[in-house]
């Protein structure tokens, strides 16, 4: 018995040693390897990739969630939201901080040049979220259920939903309508999809509501609109977006709610607010809303930019020496040389 012990003592004991070995040649490994790696980056970065390289993430920033949102509105700090509709303006949104990211169906007016946000369909939109993802990373992502992909049934609503977490990347969903479409958010939040009502002008029905026009200006409207919102809130929204909402309704209808209201034109009394990207930043030509602040006139950066190089190209200007790539030492002399034999030979 005792030497049975002691022989599986001595097993463990020399298991475990093993394993002290095995663990400190995998330490011997890793760092080789780090190493290696290190020397690899380095080299790759010298010898193949002399563009410069950028910061391409915000390591500060810690992930908003619907918590995140949730203390914001708890502490009455107001919630900012952008949109977004690839890389490039994802990474901005993730750069300056903005809360919530939404890849808003009015990408298939700024981004795609449709005449309105009527025609952009469901794999137009998750192609965008997915590129919106790759550099929005910190803010809540809502994806925006573009028309016709939620109103024929709420089966082809949460399918649709599904997709935008499943394909787009996205964490959340915003849909258009009031308390018609209450079975319908129901049964997208209940499979823990949190969605973001949209209630005033809603884009989608801008045939009915007979263009782009202001909502909540008589009293009749904002009954509807009250009870709207009411419903959305009932149903499960996280959010409710006012847009086009005249001011004083807009307030009501924030203090009436226990869930955040985030505005586009609908005044100072919301719990947030919402642009669309391109109209804030001035590079939107068809339209520039009374609600929306100009904070850059990019357009006119942008067309200056690319006139003075194509002045430059045509000038001679670009490319300068530092553009160029220059040959190693000798080599073109001896490429010279080459050709000239070449030309001989085939002279004779
Ligand atoms: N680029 C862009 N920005 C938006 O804000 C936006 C879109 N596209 N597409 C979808 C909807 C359409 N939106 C719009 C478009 C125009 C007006 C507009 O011109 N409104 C008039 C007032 C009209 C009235 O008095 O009823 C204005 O002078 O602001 C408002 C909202 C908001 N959304
Ligand atoms: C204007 C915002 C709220 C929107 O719905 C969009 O960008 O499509």
């Amino acid at each position: 018995m005792s030497l049975l012990l002691i022989s599986f003592s001595f097993t463990i004991k020399s298991t475990s040693i093993m394993k002290n070995f095995v663990f400190l040649f995998q330490q011997k490994l890793l760092s080789t390897l780090r190493i290696r790696n290190f020397h690899q980056s380095n080299y790759c970065r010298k010898r193949f990739y002399s563009s410069r390289r950028v910061e391409t993430s915000n390591p500060n920033r810690a992930k908003v969630t619907i918590n995140t949102i949730q203390n914001l509105y708890k502490n009455k700090e107001p919630i900012t939201v952008l949109t977004a509709h690839d890389y490039p303006t994802g990474l901005f949104v993730e750069k300056a901080g903005i809360e919530v990211c939404l890849v808003g169906d009015s990408l298939g007016m700024v981004a795609l040049g449709y005449q309105n946000t009527s025609p952009i369909t469901m794999e137009e939109m998750l192609h965008h979220c997915r590129a919106v993802t790759r550099g929005a990373k910190s803010p809540f992502l809502i994806g925006d259920m573009p028309f016709g992909s939620y109103e024929t049934s709420s089966t082809d609503a949460l399918k649709n939903a599904i997709r935008f977490i499943k394909e787009g990347n996205m964490e959340g969903v915003k849909l258009e309508g009031g308390s018609e479409m209450f079975e319908t958010i129901q049964k997208i939040t209940r499979v823990g999809i949190p969605v973001m009502g949209h209630v005033g002008l809603t884009p989608q029905r801008q045939y009915s509501l007979g263009g782009y026009r202001i909502q909540g200006k008589t009293a009749d409207s904002a009954k509807k609109l009250i009870k709207d919102a009411k419903a959305l809130q009932e149903a499960g929204c996280f959010a409710i977006v006012l847009e086009a909402v005249s001011e004083p309704i807009a307030t009501y209808t924030t203090k009436m709610l226990h869930i955040p209201t985030i505005g586009i034109g609908a005044g100072a009394g919301t719990d947030g607010q919402v642009l669309v990207q391109q109209d804030m930043l001035g590079i939107f030509d068809r339209f520039m809303p009374r609600f929306c602040k100009q904070y850059a006139n990019l357009d006119k950066i942008v067309t200056d930019a690319i006139k003075t190089y194509r002045e430059e190209v045509k000038s001679g200007i670009f490319p300068a020496k530092e553009h160029s790539y220059p040959m190693e030492k000798g080599e073109y002399e001896k490429f010279l040389q080459f050709i000239n034999e070449n030309e001989k030979r085939s002279n004779k």
